[in-house]
């Protein structure tokens, strides 16, 4: 299917005056508002009955035919030392519209060439474009929509995690990968709490940040964002991470260690999701997918009642009972290694027991940077004994904004609460031992029989062999064998050399169950294959319904232009396929979008005598009066050819009224 590149340049143009010109500076939730959803040619493509616009979408055609695999993403640029920089006391200050006006100027980050040709601007308007990246199999075309005002990140509070999160639902549908541009301080806490309040997501969101202003000559600006673009045009990594220093991390597991050095930021209790280095290597078993069929959503109440407290020698009742005191809800308790207090306090914990009692969530974390609580010593189970629940290997950024996610939650109850936050819900914490591979390990087997041997030939072997016993399991409908070659260590969500994944095999092969199976393992949905082409695609192309309606259900939708969607309905009218029609139609399409010559599903039916596809076509409420662009109605088609059945239906009326 045709990418949708043409919805990147609707939303890049509407947002262009916004971030170069003088109202620069506006959210992109209300940019995104004021750019039509017709217009990006999606949930209600556009009709054309004006020569105006038949013109402006017959030059987009033009551009489309490029060819070229493109990603779109969006950049939320909220402030912080990457776009800063010295003012005349030398001292760092975010700057209004200095980032992109700079980065047009780099061809590092901005392919003036490529954007010229295809959307006709490039040097100062129109959407960024990274040049062109070895072994990567998209091109990034990036529009940047930058915050007012710009925040060092220790200003940042709870409402700009829920700006950027409901900016993020605004354009999901519109972007392959999100790129938040943040401050460091406090970043640690905004990828966490984006972390909870992003449900059930599909797509790679990437917060990244720099030590150094992106415009000196030295910095660590322009790796960093531009590695976090390449990752979120490239891979589908379906969580809020933290590109920094050449990894890229679990966010809600990360850490800032140094205000220092350029690796500033560290995931102490787990290995990095990615490397960057001549090659991006990503670690897809590390990957935490949501284990639902549910779609996308944004929970953006959070309570910010909440607060950590750190436990050290000495520390007074008083202190502990004035930060436990009402409106306080919810606190995080820093204690001292496995997560001990000191066990002669018969004070501090009844303060603590009263206030647990009065219905306040108090999660022990420990003020270790690794490792995790545990009732290893009698000190820290007296804590349990209070009511204290165990925060297990939990950061404080990530505890601390799990609670205010789980008090936003009104729907669950207190006991559902605590448990919630003992509950593994993004990858944040491990509690107990993760599940023990088969001992009989069948990529080492392989690998002796064909004597190989160093990681780097087993990893290999991994990404050649799964991909294809899984999918031919898929094929097959074997669910128990899926299952088999997961306890092997395959990774149901991989891709072959086709960038197909499981999903897109079994949606192809109309494979419920498997379809259903996969989804509850995490298998992303928004992959696109070699050919551009998604599971949901696949379904389409293969009519299956219950698939299509499976993954409508888990937050899939439909990728290509509205033209290109356009040209699909015509061409399937045009041969008759009524059943594709309602494929189309259960994905979301509008029946009624026409191709570039204006023509819809309804013309091409009636000029082909199909007149079940007509009735249908009337039934889901495609106009019969709309015009082409020879201004013609599907009823003078059918007339033209002598269709007078479909004459009939179509009931001679004109577009103005006057009758045939
Ligand atoms: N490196 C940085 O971005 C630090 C800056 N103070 C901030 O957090 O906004």
């Amino acid at each position: 299917m045709e990418n949708s590149s043409s919805d990147c340049e609707d939303i890049g143009s509407e947002l262009r005056g916004k971030i170069n010109g003088s109202a620069s500076h506006v959210s992109v939730a209300s940019s995104l508002r004021s750019v039509s959803l017709s217009k990006m040619g999606l949930s209600t493509p556009p009709k054309i009955s004006e020569k105006s616009s038949l013109r402006r979408n017959r030059s987009y055609g033009n551009m489309l035919a490029s060819g070229n695999t493109e990603a779109k993403v969006l950049v939320i640029y909220t402030g912080g030392t990457i776009g800063m920089m010295r003012n005349e006391k030398h001292a760092l200050e975010p700057i209004r519209n200095a980032l992109v006006k700079n980065i047009r100027r780099f061809p590092h980050m901005h392919d003036v060439d490529y954007a010229q040709e295809r959307f006709g601007s490039g040097s100062t308007m129109g959407p960024l474009v990274l040049p062109f990246v070895e072994n990567q199999q998209r091109r990034v075309i990036y529009t940047v929509t930058e915050y007012d005002p710009l925040l060092d990140s220790s200003n940042m509070t709870i409402n700009d995690w829920v700006r950027i999160a409901e900016d993020i639902r605004q354009s999901y549908e519109f972007f392959d990968g999100f790129v938040i541009l943040h401050g460091t301080d406090t970043l640690s806490y905004t990828a966490s709490a984006l972390s909870f309040m992003l449900e059930n997501l599909g797509k790679t969101v990437i917060i990244t940040g720099s030590q150094i202003p992106i415009f000196e000559t030295r910095t660590d600006g322009k790796d960093n964002f531009t590695s976090a673009l390449i990752i979120a045009g490239n891979y589908v990594i379906p969580e809020v991470t933290v590109f920094f220093g050449s990894k890229l991390y679990r966010g809600n597991r990360t850490i800032k260690i140094s205000s220092a050095s350029l690796d500033a930021f560290d995931s102490p209790n787990v290995p990095c999701l990615a490397k960057i280095g001549i090659n991006v290597d990503v670690d897809y078993r590390l990957i935490f997918r949501p284990y639902t069929v549910n779609r996308f959503c944004v929970h953006s109440i959070l309570d910010e009642n909440v607060g950590i407290l750190r436990i050290f020698p000495s520390i007074t009742t008083a202190t502990i009972k004035a930060f436990l005191q009402p409106p306080m809800r919810g606190v995080v308790l820093q204690t001292f290694g496995s997560g001990n207090i000191p066990s002669n306090r018969q004070d501090m914990l009844e303060a603590l027991r009263d206030a647990s009692k009065m219905g306040m969530i108090i999660v022990n974390c420990t003020q270790c940077t690794t490792g995790s609580v545990c009732d290893l010593y009698e000190t820290g189970r007296l804590l349990q004994d209070c009511g204290v629940i165990s925060g297990y290997d939990m950061t404080p950024e990530a505890a601390l904004t799990k609670l205010a996610y789980c008090l936003g939650k009104e729907e669950w109850s207190l006991e559902e609460k605590k448990k919630m936050m003992q509950r593994n819900l993004r990858g944040e914490l491990t509690a107990g031992k993760s599940p023990e591979m088969q001992e009989f390990d069948l990529i080492d087997a392989v690998a002796r029989s064909l004597h190989l041997s160093t990681p780097h030939e087993l990893s290999q072997l991994g990404a050649t062999l799964f991909p294809a016993m899984v999918n031919t399991a898929v094929k097959a409908g074997d669910l128990a064998k899926v299952e088999l070659m997961k306890s092997y260590g395959a990774d149901l969500s991989t891709i072959n050399y086709d960038y197909r994944t499981a999903l897109h095999v079994a949606a192809a092969e109309g494979r419920e169950d498997v379809v259903k199976h996969l989804l509850l393992h995490g298998v992303t949905i928004h992959v696109r294959d070699r050919h551009d082409r998604t599971p949901l695609m696949e379904a389409i192309a293969n009519d299956h319904h219950e698939i299509i309606r499976l993954l409508i259900k888990c937050g899939a939708h439909l990728t290509g232009s509205a033209r290109a969607i356009g040209e699909f309905l015509c061409a399937s009218a045009a041969r008759g396929l009524q059943k594709r029609l309602e494929s189309y139609r259960l994905a979301g399409a509008d029946l009624s979008q026409p191709d570039p010559s204006g023509r819809t599903a309804l013309h091409l039916a009636a000029l082909h005598g199909f007149k079940e596809i007509v009735e249908y076509l009337l039934q889901n409420s495609v106009d019969k009066d709309e015009v082409d662009l020879l201004g013609l109605t599907a009823y003078d088609y059918a007339k033209q050819v002598g269709h007078e059945d479909i004459c009939k239906i179509l009931n001679g009326k004109h577009v103005n009224g006057t009758s045939h």
